[in-house]
């Protein structure tokens, strides 16, 4: 089953500058999907446009059956349970302010899903390999490997069918991007994750597809297996070429 589906995905912030250029992909229920390229390919934005936070200038993007229509209030109520974000910068993501357990509640609040709260961020915070009793502690608390993982924790806590995670990993030291690339794979066995990144390593160690962006544009698109062994176009080949060593 198709569960995001991009045609002929046009964009520009701008009339005069088009970012995006006949963007065309699907994402299948439970697959893992890398979009791939170098900064300012259009990855952000392309993300952005998913989260239904701006609009296609032309072209379609479908949630199952429904076209992706911002305006349409009953639509994004559905489509924001379904789909969660996760961004780059644990430090500027989360509150100060707010407990971690507002902190990873929140989206249960906002999508009005009742039930215990509490229950609800034990198993987000048990999923994400936190103890529980980092409910009661503020941000602050934590290490920047820690505080990704209490977003992930508010991304999956209502339970979606996507996460959308935009450079998760970017801003992390090397051992942590390991551990929190490994909890990543351990959700991606029960969720949809479509994950951005420009490092070609990690996505090619954490998803079993990828969409390889240049200036806006898909240049080569499959399985990762296939795009690693015998990569079509010349900017997935220099993509791959600066990789230091190949992932096992
Ligand atoms: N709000 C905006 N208004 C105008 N132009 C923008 C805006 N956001 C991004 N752009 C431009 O769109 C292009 C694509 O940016 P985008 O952030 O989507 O790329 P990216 O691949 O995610 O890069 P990076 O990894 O550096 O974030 C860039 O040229 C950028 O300058």
């Amino acid at each position: 089953m198709v569960m995001l589906d991009l045609q002929n995905v046009n964009f520009g912030y701008s009339r005069h500058r088009k970012i995006l250029s006949d963007v065309s992909f699907s994402v299948r229920a439970g697959a893992s999907v890398g979009l791939v390229g170098e900064s300012g390919s259009g990855k952000t934005t392309l993300l952005r446009l998913l989260l239904g936070l701006e609009r296609p200038t032309s072209g379609t993007i479908r949630f199952g059956d429904d076209a992706l229509d911002p305006a349409d209030g009953a639509f994004m109520r559905r489509y924001r349970r379904a789909v969660q974000p996760v961004f780059q910068d644990p430090y500027s993501s989360l509150d100060p302010r707010q407990k971690v357990l507002d902190i990873i509640a929140e989206p249960l609040q906002s999508l009005r899903i009742a039930g215990p709260r509490k229950d609800a961020v034990a198993q987000a915070l048990e999923a994400v390999g936190l103890p529980l009793d980092a409910m009661q502690r503020y941000p602050h608390e934590f290490s920047g490997g820690q505080r990704q993982r209490i977003a992930i924790a508010r991304a999956i806590v209502a339970r979606p069918q996507i996460i959308l995670a935009d450079e998760a990993v970017s801003a992390l030291d090397l051992s942590t991007r390991i551990r929190i690339v490994e909890l990543f794979k351990t959700l991606s066995a029960t969720l949809t994750l479509v994950f951005v990144s420009h490092d070609l390593g990690v996505v090619a160690s954490l998803c079993e597809e990828m969409v390889i962006l240049e200036k806006g544009q898909v240049v080569e698109s499959g399985k990762t297996r296939d795009i690693l062994t015998a990569p079509q176009h010349p900017y997935t080949q220099r993509l791959l070429a600066s990789i230091p060593r190949m992932p096992a």
